[in-house]
């Protein structure tokens, strides 16, 4: 069998990365599966030819796909934007980010041991230790915080504050003895807690993102990229929306569109009772309860909603 990474077996494929373990892993097969690019992932192997497309998937560490895409290396990729941010501003310049993908929210943010009251705020960490796996993020981020701090201090005794490196499993340093605050992804703020540990400050809020290089490579097949990108954008708006059916009488016609305006305009049937008309229009799957509610207030009648399968956008 000739080797799947061996240039030949990919020339002519659009390259498209994936996180190869890890928490956005597998919402990423489901949202291949969901945008039919069917591929079989041999064991141990990194790359896998698609079936259905001139295409292969990368599986790479989440961490190197911003520089991957940036540099041109494969055509799209998906990665959290906490990584696209840690990979600096050299990388992320080269980086466009298509679509957000709604899975993979969490937030990076400073922690500190709730017993030790000496530390209220991220300032209280300033010439302290704080570990991290973005160390890139955390250096910024205390270096504008030292400044700050060493300014009130009239510039006595300067203290700059240590961000040392980990590679997991940070939420142990403090018990460690290892750091005296960390910087880490928080979700739903279990494995914080479980550690004895409360947040203090957030450096920023990510989720996962579809991204393409912003200079595309010479070689890229921009068609094959556009039908994978709109695949995936209907792939997410179903997830994310349903759409909303209802009648409406002509006088109350304008009322009711305001409350389902759609995603571009909503469509208006007319029916056999010409002061009628059926309206169809997309909803946010969060906003449902409410729009039925006012859709109610306004005189729709006949209100439902439907799941939708897949969409394009
Ligand atoms: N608890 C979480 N909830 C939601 N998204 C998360 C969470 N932890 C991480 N992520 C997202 O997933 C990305 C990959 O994180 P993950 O912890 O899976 O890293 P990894 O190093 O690739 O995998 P592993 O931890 O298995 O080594 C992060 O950059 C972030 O965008
Ligand atoms: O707020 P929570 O819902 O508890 O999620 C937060 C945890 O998730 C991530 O780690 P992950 O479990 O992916 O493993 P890792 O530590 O090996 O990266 C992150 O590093 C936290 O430890």
């Amino acid at each position: 069998m000739s080797h799947l990474f061996n240039k030949d077996a990919l020339q002519g494929r659009m390259l498209f990365a994936i996180p190869k373990k890890g928490r956005l892993y597998d919402k990423c097969v489901e949202l291949l599966s969901g945008a039919d690019i069917q591929f079989r992932r041999q064991n141990r192997l990194d790359v896998a030819l698609v079936h259905n497309h001139p295409m292969a998937l990368v599986f790479l560490p989440a961490a190197d796909i911003p520089r991957f895409v940036g540099e041109g290396n494969v055509d799209l990729g998906i990665t959290g934007q906490d990584m696209v941010a840690e990979a600096g501003e050299d990388v992320s310049r080269l980086v466009a980010e298509e679509l957000e993908l709604g899975f993979g929210k969490c937030s990076l943010q400073v922690q500190v041991p709730e017993a030790d009251a000496s530390l209220k705020e991220p300032k209280d960490l300033v010439g302290r230790k704080v570990a991290t796996s973005f160390d890139k993020l955390a250096q910024e981020y205390f270096a504008q915080l030292d400044e700050q701090v060493n300014a009130a201090n009239g510039g006595k005794e300067p203290k700059k504050t240590q961000i040392e490196y980990v590679g997991g499993s940070v939420e142990a340093a403090c018990a460690l003895g290892v750091a005296d605050g960390i910087v880490d992804l928080v979700e739903s703020g279990e494995t914080m807690r479980a550690c004895g540990l409360h947040a203090i400050g957030t450096l920023l809020a990510s989720q996962a993102v579809l991204i393409r290089p912003v200079t595309p490579h010479a070689r890229s097949n921009q068609s094959l990229i556009r039908l994978i990108t709109s695949r995936i954008k209907g792939v997410i708006a179903a997830s994310q929306y349903v759409l909303c059916q209802y009648n409406i009488h002509q006088n109350d016609l304008q009322e009711a569109i305001k409350v389902t305006p759609g995603r571009r305009a909503a469509t208006v049937t007319p029916l056999g009772d010409k002061e009628w008309s059926a309206i169809s229009a997309m909803v946010k799957k969060g906003d449902v309860a409410t729009v039925m509610d006012r859709l109610g207030e306004v005189g729709a009648t006949d209100i439902f909603t439907l799941a939708l399968d897949n969409c394009r956008t």
